[in-house]
């Protein structure tokens, strides 16, 4: 996927302001950024769910402003909630929606993969809010999609449905699908991203790895240990050359900790919010 100054402008205000992103085929991508930032627009518009004002997309090779039928059926996206089928069973939605598609993966198997073998036979209105989300997500791949839009997937699940989901994920970039996923959970883009950015006021305002972002892998590092005069701690760029130091003669520093800045910690300071 290829974005080349993106811009959308509503009456009196920009939400999107000129954005530039290139994402890789079987990239897991994630978009961060605060409420308002620019990011459900940006991932409507590509989309083709929203009209944008300027600036060159391509997403699957087509520009989702005029890419037809045959193109849509190469995404998948996770809806903020599929509700109109809520009448249905888990298993008759999703085979429902399987219908749509030429080459849909089997909806047992899908059912199976969100986790929810055990309410197959479940109306989905039956559904806690955290199954419906694994329902929404078993309709974005039931039609084996190359490219899967996720905004904030897994808002709602508890913390073992949230790590299945993970895995879910990992599992689908394996087989070489892309993921464009939009979250506020900063462990979450940490565990699952290549790459991710940072969106704010509709700029972006960082991209790169999680384990890199914003300058994070060789930032000032804080270096804490203790010794018999009591407790210490040095920031420094140079912690490996501290710690030789202190280990000098055999000595063993003791509560030796290394801290460099979390993902969400750089992420605080990149949208410039306090620590
Ligand atoms: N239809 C619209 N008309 C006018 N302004 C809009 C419209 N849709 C969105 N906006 C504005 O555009 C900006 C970006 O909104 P967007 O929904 O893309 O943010 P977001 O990053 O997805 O936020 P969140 O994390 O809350 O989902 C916001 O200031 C929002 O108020």
């Amino acid at each position: 996927m290829e974005v080349r100054g993106l811009r959308k402008e509503y009456p009196g205000h920009t939400a999107v302001g000129g954005i530039d992103l290139d994402i890789e085929q079987g990239e897991v991508f994630a978009l961060l950024g605060p409420n308002g930032a620019g990011k459900t627009t940006t991932v409507e518009i590509l989309e083709g769910h929203r009209e944008r004002t300027s600036g060159d997309v391509r997403v699957l090779g087509e520009d989702p402003g005029t890419a037809g039928r045959a193109w849509r059926a190469r995404l998948g996206i996770v809806l903020q909630t599929a509700n109109d089928a809520a009448e249905l069973t888990v298993a008759e939605t999703v085979r429902h929606y399987a219908r749509y598609y030429q080459n849909p993966r089997d909806a047992e198997e899908v059912i199976e993969k969100v986790g929810l073998t055990e309410k197959a036979g479940a109306r989905v209105k039956s559904l806690s809010g955290g199954q419906r989300r694994r329902v929404d997500v078993a309709l974005g791949i039931i039609g084996r999609p190359e490219l899967v839009f996720l905004d904030e997937p897994t808002t709602g699940f508890d913390p073992a449905a949230r790590r299945q989901f993970w895995d879910l994920i990992r599992s689908l970039a394996h087989e070489g699908t892309t993921i464009l996923l939009t979250t506020h959970y900063l462990d979450e883009a940490e565990a699952l991203a290549d790459r991710v950015a940072v969106i704010t006021r509709g700029a972006i305002v960082a991209e790169g790895t999680p384990q890199t972002l914003g300058g994070r892998a060789t930032a000032e590092a804080t270096v804490r240990w203790a010794d018999e005069r009591g407790s210490h701690q040095e920031r420094t760029h140079f912690p490996a050359k501290l710690i030789r130091e202190l280990s000098a003669d055999g000595r063993e520093p003791s509560e030796l900790t290394v801290h460099r800045p979390t993902l969400e910690e750089t992420y605080l300071d990149l949208i410039g919010e306090a620590r």
